[in-house]
């Protein structure tokens, strides 16, 4: 996808939201279980009633391994619904991959030629040829953890080398990198109040921000630290919309859930010209 596209589709809908497709076989309603794949009757269902307040949706690809064949078949029909249906919707493949180069090129073709995603997470720890392999590829979007949600993130990410602590070092050097106006970044809706900083660094970049919902991360001070001229936010709920209700009426309580988050970020995003 043109990154016009997304900032189009944000303008129009008044929308960051990004619905994460964490669709789990214990957590989904039990009527879906009799259903032939009933990962991708839930998926679908969810799609339907969110798409007009969500501009991104993003598989955890863990969800779908988990359960094997059967599972990559179920993320396979997500994405081939949400690429007909929805072509103007960013997709996102939260795989978090990085490895040797050659392997990293696997991956790149993996989620972006033969899945078709828009995008796919990745994990910076091995290294600028981890990742240039995925920037590689035209109209595609690699997202590089940066400072992520998780209380594991103090244990290095936070860490300070030299002066500068590490995340900031990451960020800063994969500018350097061949394509890097390819990249995206991970920042944790927990730690907002670093978005200031992080934005000093990349004033331009798209940032995924997981963790408001069920982690307790705040919107509007994402949206105070880290909003930029194109809005340059995507900002995930996961559980907190698919799992708004577990019983026959999930679809629609998913919506209202959708178009909560949706109003809220409208407020902020008025000002976008
Ligand atoms: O890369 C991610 O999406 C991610 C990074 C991060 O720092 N924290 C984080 O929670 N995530 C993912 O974002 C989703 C958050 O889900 P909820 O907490 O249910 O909204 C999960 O799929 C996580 O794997």
């Amino acid at each position: 996808m043109n990154i016009n596209t997304l900032v189009e589709q944000i303008k129009k809908k008044q929308s960051v939201l990004c619905v994460g497709l964490d669709t789990d076989l214990d957590k989904i309603p039990k009527h879906l279980l009799k259903e032939e794949d009933p990962i991708f009757a839930f998926n679908k269902a969810i799609i339907d009633a969110t798409h007009s307040f969500t501009v991104a949706y993003k598989p955890n690809t863990a969800f779908y391994e988990a359960y094997g064949l059967k599972g990559w078949e179920s993320l396979e029909k997500t994405i081939n619904y949400l690429n007909e249906k929805h072509p103007d919707i960013f997709t996102i493949a939260d795989a978090k991959r990085g490895d040797i180069g050659n392997t990293s090129s696997r991956y790149a073709k993996a989620f972006f030629e033969d899945l078709g995603f828009d995008s796919v997470t990745t994990a910076p720890y091995m290294g600028k040829d981890s990742i240039e392999p995925f920037l590689a590829f035209e109209e595609k979007f690699t997202i590089m953890l940066a400072l992520t949600s998780n209380p594991g993130a103090f244990d290095f990410q936070t860490q300070t080398i030299e002066g500068t602590e590490l995340y900031k070092k990451v960020i800063a050097t994969s500018t350097t990198w061949e394509h890097s106006e390819r990249l995206m970044y991970v920042v944790g809706a927990t730690k907002a109040e670093y978005l200031a900083e992080i934005r000093n660094i990349i004033p331009n970049a798209f940032l995924l921000v997981p963790g408001v919902g069920a982690q307790g991360g705040s919107m509007d001070e994402v949206f105070k630290y880290g909003m930029n001229s194109n809005a340059g936010l995507l900002i995930n709920s996961s559980r907190g919309i698919i799992y708004a209700s577990t019983s026959e009426d999930f679809a629609q309580a998913a919506a209202t859930e959708a178009e909560r988050l949706q109003k809220q970020m409208a407020s902020h995003l008025a000002k976008l010209s």
